[in-house]
């Protein structure tokens, strides 16, 4: 799937969560929820080229086995370390619910891709169970060894969902309350939104590059959002020299991203939100490589350049049509978080209230 097409599946994702914020007439509500389902979505698309009505069953099934796999990760991380605590309460019980959770979700992968098989034709590639199906097919064909195979699919279909969604609603849940505290930053990504694209048409990547401030705002949310503080766990496959330490081959080695994100010596002030920090004298901006929420090397963030793109589009495309509030009665939004997947914010309540 192309850039181009892969934005336009994104703005129609858009279309329908602006209807659906619209509807909350700026009553205190929740966004994670919508929010998901709008990523989780733009995945079922490139996957599987449809897209679920936020109601459908199989759809409910889905998100909800996945966000009850988010909220377990951690525990059932514990698992791959001491696995003998899976006979012990309460991570039984935990270890139960995740092999029923996994079945809910295979069958609704398998379902799919039966369907793709069932339908594929070679002349018309539709999506990226086809790309897979056809690859598999052509390797049959010249009759070679290959990786590409029915039931691999599942789990790369499964990584993609697992890797795709979760990270970018967070993302966008830290980037809400970030501008519900700076109000002041808020109000220049509007005023900048409304000189570069106006208000009579929703937000596209060609835009981006003419949006120095907007582009320094969503790399300082990313910056202090940190959504995946300790990056993903390696394996040395060999034995490595690094910086005097000797790191045994098969050692579980994870990078702490926080103390670079962190380190005055690439941010001054890091606590503070600045997105000038990420701007010259002129407004251009500055790409400092000490951020870097995609990691880097041979195992960078697959999806990097989709994720962006959902970023710069969901965000403005909220803002050019939204202001976003506090509930009434409550002063200072909660940055507290929660270890999961990644370092999410609690779940708290917005309002959400059409521009004037
Ligand atoms: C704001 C959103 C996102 C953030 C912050 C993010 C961040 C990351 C990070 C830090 C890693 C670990 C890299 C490493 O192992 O060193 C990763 C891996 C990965 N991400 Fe993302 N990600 C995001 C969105 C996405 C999306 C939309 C997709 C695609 C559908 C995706 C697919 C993947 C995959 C497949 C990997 C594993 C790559 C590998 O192991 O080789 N991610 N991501």
């Amino acid at each position: 799937m192309g850039k181009v097409s892969l934005e336009l599946k994104i703005k129609e994702e858009i279309s329908i969560l602006l209807v659906a914020i619209k509807a909350t007439n700026g009553e205190p509500f929740d966004l994670q929820p919508l929010i998901t389902t709008s990523v989780c979505n733009v995945i079922c698309n490139i996957m599987w080229g449809n897209r679920f009505d936020h109601d459908d069953e199989q759809f409910k099934i889905l998100m909800k086995a996945l966000n009850d796999e988010f909220a377990n990760f951690v525990s059932t991380g514990l698992l791959n370390f001491l696995p003998w605590l899976r006979h012990i309460p309460p991570f039984r019980k935990l270890m139960q619910d995740t092999i029923r959770n996994e079945r809910l979700i295979f069958e609704v992968l398998k379902k799919n891709r039966d369907l793709h098989v069932e339908n594929f034709d070679a002349d018309n590639i539709r999506d990226f169970t086809d790309a897979y199906h056809n690859e598999i097919q052509i390797e049959k064909q010249k009759g070679r060894e290959t990786t590409f195979k029915d039931d691999e699919l599942l789990y790369v279909v499964w990584d993609l969902f697992m890797a795709g969604t979760e990270t970018t609603s967070t993302t966008m849940r830290w980037a809400m309350l970030f501008m519900l505290k700076h109000q002041d930053v808020c109000r220049k990504v509007q005023a900048e939104i409304d000189d570069i694209i106006g208000r009579g048409r929703l937000p596209n990547m060609a835009d981006a590059n003419k949006m120095p401030f907007t582009e320094a705002t969503i790399m300082e949310i990313q910056r202090l959002g940190n959504i995946v503080p300790l990056g993903a766990i390696h394996a040395t496959s060999e034995e490595v020299q690094f910086r005097g330490y000797t790191i045994p081959a098969n050692t579980a080695v994870m990078s702490n991203v926080t103390a670079i994100t962190m380190d005055p010596a690439f941010f001054s002030n890091p606590d503070k939100f600045c997105p000038e920090r990420f701007l010259d004298e002129n407004g251009h901006v500055i790409k400092n490589e000490a951020l870097m929420p995609f990691s880097v090397g041979r195992r960078v963030c697959l999806g990097e350049s989709l994720a962006k793109m959902e970023l710069f589009l969901f965000f403005t495309s909220i803002l050019q049509n939204f202001d976003v509030k506090l509930p009434d009665g409550v002063m200072e939004p909660s940055f507290e978080g929660i270890f999961g997947v990644t370092w999410m914010p609690k779940p708290y309540r917005i309002r959400i209230c059409a521009r004037e």
